[in-house]
């Protein structure tokens, strides 16, 4: 254990990262500013989710914590010491999205084309075979040739082979990417073993809600950025509990809306209030969270979702539709989901990008 690390439990520390890919070949036109000031930090024991949409800037921030590319700014660490440094290295072990196992290979005789790779001894490579299939639920299928494993068995087997040096974290890029619901639970399960035995897992998805049944921990990344980090738990979730801002559904009748009145006037009616309530939005104590929708078609009214920062936020709107003669049916309190969360984050870091 490094001096550094034994004084802290960060396993991968991230400060103010970037990285600009350089243009001006006949195939890239201008730089890329794929990581723009990355901070995060991921400690001992926990299962920590990349989630981003496509171009986020993940696999960037993966290559450079792998040692594969260097950053063009800032610092990342793995226990301590400096990312891509060869004691560092040593010390991860990383599921590549698509792992390619020869198909001449029974899983045995890939893990211990692996165990050779990373300088293993042969009693050591049985052992930790041995170990592994039962931890991967290979175990009875491992001298069977590759060829006839489900996508499933083969992203466990790149679990297995990912483990054979015992590494203290293990990266993985897109586990479950292109498995079936079978498949995922099961990688699913081998993550939670690993968990509970103690790795730190870091791993980079798309798929919402396999971070949000597997990980612990989460930083949001989009367009470079990382849009909000912590424990899932703060971010809405699976394991969600309260937490500091206050979702509200809230119903209410618009004024003078009359259902015989015909479309247009409800329409115009909407705007009223739309326009009341976004000027709330505007001071930034609000923000909207669902479209708003009508009632239903005998009543003329209004439902809407919105993500109130606090109670003080809430009364705020309150006032803003007595003001706009409308009348409260119903606020209820919503609990956020990841997907809430997620969207409302990476939709103003797109509008924010626009302006
Ligand atoms: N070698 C490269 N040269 C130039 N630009 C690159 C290179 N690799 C990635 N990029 C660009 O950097 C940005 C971030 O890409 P990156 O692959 O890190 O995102 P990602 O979040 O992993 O996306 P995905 O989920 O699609 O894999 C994108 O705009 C991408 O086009």
């Amino acid at each position: 254990m490094s001096r550094s690390e034994a004084s802290s439990s960060s396993i991968i520390s991230v400060d103010a990262l970037e990285k600009t890919y350089r243009g001006g070949t006949f195939l890239r036109r201008g730089d890329v500013h794929a990581l723009r000031g990355v901070s995060l930090q991921a400690d001992r024991g926990q299962v920590f989710g990349l989630l981003g949409p496509n171009g986020a800037g993940k696999t960037t921030l993966i290559k450079i914590l792998l040692g594969v590319i260097r950053s063009t700014g800032g610092r990342a660490s793995l226990f301590g010491l400096p990312a891509g440094s060869a004691e560092a290295r040593s010390r991860v072990g990383y599921l590549p999205e698509s792992l390619r196992v020869d198909r001449h290979h029974t899983a045995r005789s890939a893990l211990r084309f692996y165990g050779k790779l990373s300088r293993l001894d042969s009693d050591t490579i049985g052992q930790r075979s041995d170990d592994l299939l039962e931890l991967v639920g290979l175990k009875g299928r491992d001298r069977e040739s590759v060829r006839r494993f489900s996508k499933g068995m083969l992203q466990r087997l790149g679990l297995a082979q990912a483990l054979m040096h015992d590494p203290d974290l293990l990266i993985l890029d897109e586990p479950t990417d292109g498995l079936d619901p079978v498949g995922r639970s099961e990688v699913r399960r081998v993550i939670e073993r690993l968990r509970d035995a103690g790795k730190t897992i870091f791993l980079n998805s798309h798929i919402l809600h396999e971070v949000e049944l597997v990980c612990s921990h989460l930083a949001i990344m989009a367009k470079g950025n990382v849009l909000a980090t912590g424990p899932i738990a703060e971010m809405g979730g699976a394991s969600s509990s309260d937490h500091e801002t206050i979702a509200v559904e809230m119903e209410f009748e618009l004024p003078h809306a009359d259902s015989s009145t015909g479309g247009d006037s409800v329409a115009g009616s909407n705007a009223a209030v739309e326009e009341q309530i976004l000027s709330s939005a505007v001071e930034g104590s609000v923000q909207w969270f669902a479209d708003p929708v009508d009632l239903d078609s005998c009543r003329a009214g209004y439902r809407c979702r919105l993500l109130c920062a606090d109670r003080a936020a809430v009364d705020q709107i309150v006032d803003r539709i007595r003001s706009a003669d409308g009348s409260l049916i119903r606020l209820v309190p919503h609990r956020q989901t990841l997907e809430e969360t997620f969207m409302r984050l990476v939709e103003s870091e797109s509008m924010a990008a626009m302006s």
